[in-house]
C-alpha cells in the first residue's frame, strides 16, 4: 500500500472537475489539465518506452515530476486511456461525513435496462460448466451489465461522495475515458502497488452477498470462509498472481490461507502477496500491471478458454474488469482493478458486475452475486436493492 508523504489539508480535496481522481484507503490523488494523451498507443511498442517519451515530452513542458494516469481496458490488445495531467494532487485521505443517507444523482425516476437477461447470464453459467466438464477450462468470470438512463443529467460528484461514504475501505475512482464519459466506481480489489521497491497485490475472489440481518451476514461469512468450492477458485487466481509476480520479485511472501473482508455490499476471500521488486530489472508500476493483468480475478483460467467463454457476454466490457491508476517519474504507482463500476455519461450510466465460475458453481448463486455487486453503485445512486 502507498503511503502518503506529502500531505495538505484534506478537506482542499475535491473530485469536481477533475480528469483523474482516486481515492484509497489512506490518500486521495486527483489530476486536471491534461497535456499529454496517449492516443497514439501503439500495441506493438512497449508501453514502458511510450510512457518514456511521454514523460520526456512533458518535462520539456516545464512539468518537472510527471504521472501517468488513466485506465486500461480489459482486452490487452485495445488501447488503454492514459494521460499526464499538468497537476498532481496529492493528500492524506478526505475527510468523509459518514452520511449513509445517499445525495440524489437523479431528480426523477431513470429507466433499467439488464444485458443479458437474467434467464440469458444463468444460461451462460450453464454453458460455462458444461465446458469444464468437457474441456480444460477450470475457472471463467461472466459478467451482466445494467445500462441506466435518466432524463436528468447525472450528478458525478453526488455519485462519487456517496461511493466514498460507504466504501472507506475500498478505492473510489473517477477517470476520464473521453467523449464525455468517465469510468466511476468503488473497487475492493488491489491489482498492484509498487512503492519504495515493495510490491504488493490483494486478489479477491470467492464471495458472498450481505445481509442486513446480523445472524443470516454471518452465517454468509462462515459458509464462504469454509467453502471447499470458494477456496479452490480463490487459490486459482493467488497461485497465478504468483507465477506472474514470482520473475519480477525477489522475497515474495504469500499467506497460505485467505482472509475473511467485507465491503458494505459483499463478502471475499482475500489474499495479500508482498514482495521486493527485483532491482536489477527497472521495473515500473505498470510493467508489474501489464505482467498481472488480466487475473483470473476478472478473466479465468487458462486464460485463452476463458476468454472464448467470455466472447459469449452479450456487450463490450470495455474498461469494466481493466485497471485504473497512475504511475510517477519513478516508477512508483497503484492500480486496482475496474470493477464496481460504471461507465458514466451525461444522461446514461452502464453498470457492471461478475462472478466466478468454477465447478460446482450454482447459475441461482452467481446471478445473486452479480445483483449484490451491482449494489455498490446502485447505493451510491440513491436505490436500495434490485431484487
Ligand atoms: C468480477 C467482479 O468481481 C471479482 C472480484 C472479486 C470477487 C469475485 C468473485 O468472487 O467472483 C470476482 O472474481 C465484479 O465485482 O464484477
Amino acid at each position: 500500500m502507498i503511503k502518503t508523504e506529502l500531505k495538505t489539508n484534506p478537506s482542499q480535496h475535491q473530485y469536481r472537475d477533475y480528469s483523474f481522481y482516486l481515492e484509497a484507503p489512506n490518500y486521495t490523488i486527483s489530476a486536471h489539465n491534461v497535456t499529454h494523451e496517449i492516443h497514439d498507443y501503439n500495441a506493438h511498442a512497449p508501453l514502458k518506452h511510450q510512457v518514456t517519451d511521454h514523460f520526456e515530452q512533458a518535462k520539456k513542458l516545464g512539468i518537472h515530476s510527471p504521472y501517468i494516469v488513466g485506465a486500461f481496458p480489459f482486452e490487452t490488445d485495445k488501447p488503454p486511456y492514459l494521460f499526464i495531467p499538468e497537476k498532481v494532487h496529492i493528500t492524506s485521505k478526505s475527510q468523509r461525513t459518514g452520511k449513509k443517507q445517499p445525495l440524489s444523482p437523479f431528480q426523477n425516476a431513470p429507466r433499467l435496462t439488464e444485458t443479458p437477461s437474467r434467464k440469458e447470464y444463468m444460461n451462460l453459467v450453464d454453458e460455462a460448466l458444461h465446458k469444464m466438464n468437457t474441456s480444460d477450462l477450470k475457472k471463467v468470470v461472466l459478467s451482466r451489465t445494467l445500462q441506466i438512463e435518466s432524463d436528468d443529467v447525472i450528478g458525478i460528484d453526488e455519485l462519487i461522495t456517496n461511493l466514498a461514504e460507504h466504501n472507506p475501505e475500498g478505492y473510489t475512482f473517477s477517470t476520464d475515458l473521453g467523449n464525455e464519459k468517465k469510468l466511476t466506481g468503488a473497487s475492493p480489489e488491489l491489482l498492484v502497488s509498487l512503492y519504495q521497491g515493495l510490491v504488493t497485490a490483494n486478489p479477491l475472489a470467492g464471495s458472498r452477498p450481505r445481509s442486513n440481518d446480523p445472524i443470516e451476514d454471518r452465517r454468509r461469512a462462515d459458509e464462504l470462509r469454509h467453502s471447499s468450492k470458494d477456496h479452490h477458485e480463490h487459490k486459482l487466481v493467488i497461485d497465478t498472481v504468483a507465477e506472474a509476480l514470482q520473475p519480477l520479485c525477489v522475497d515474495m511472501s504469500i499467506p497460505k490461507m485467505p482472509e475473511l473482508i467485507q465491503t458494505e455490499t459483499m463478502w471475499h476471500l482475500s489474499t495479500e502477496v508482498t514482495g521486493k521488486v527485483d532491482p536489477k530489472q527497472n521495473l515500473t508500476s505498470v510493467d508489474l500491471a501489464l505482467a498481472l493483468h488480466p487475473t483470473p480475478a476478472i478473466c479465468g483460467t487458462p486464460e485463452h478458454l476463458a476468454k472464448d467463454q467470455i466472447k459469449a457476454e452479450p456487450f463490450d466490457r470495455n474498461f469494466f474488469t481493466g485497471m485504473v491508476g497512475w504511475n510517477n517519474y519513478e516508477g512508483d504507482g497503484e492500480w486496482v482493478v475496474s470493477i464496481r463500476c460504471a461507465e458514466v455519461s451525461s444522461h446514461n450510466i452502464q453498470l457492471f458486475a461478475g462472478a466466478g465460475i468454477v465447478e460446482g458453481s450454482h447459475p441461482e448463486d452467481e446471478l445473486r452475486e452479480t445483483s449484490a455487486k451491482f449494489e455498490t453503485m446502485l447505493r451510491a445512486m440513491g436505490s436500495k436493492t434490485m431484487e
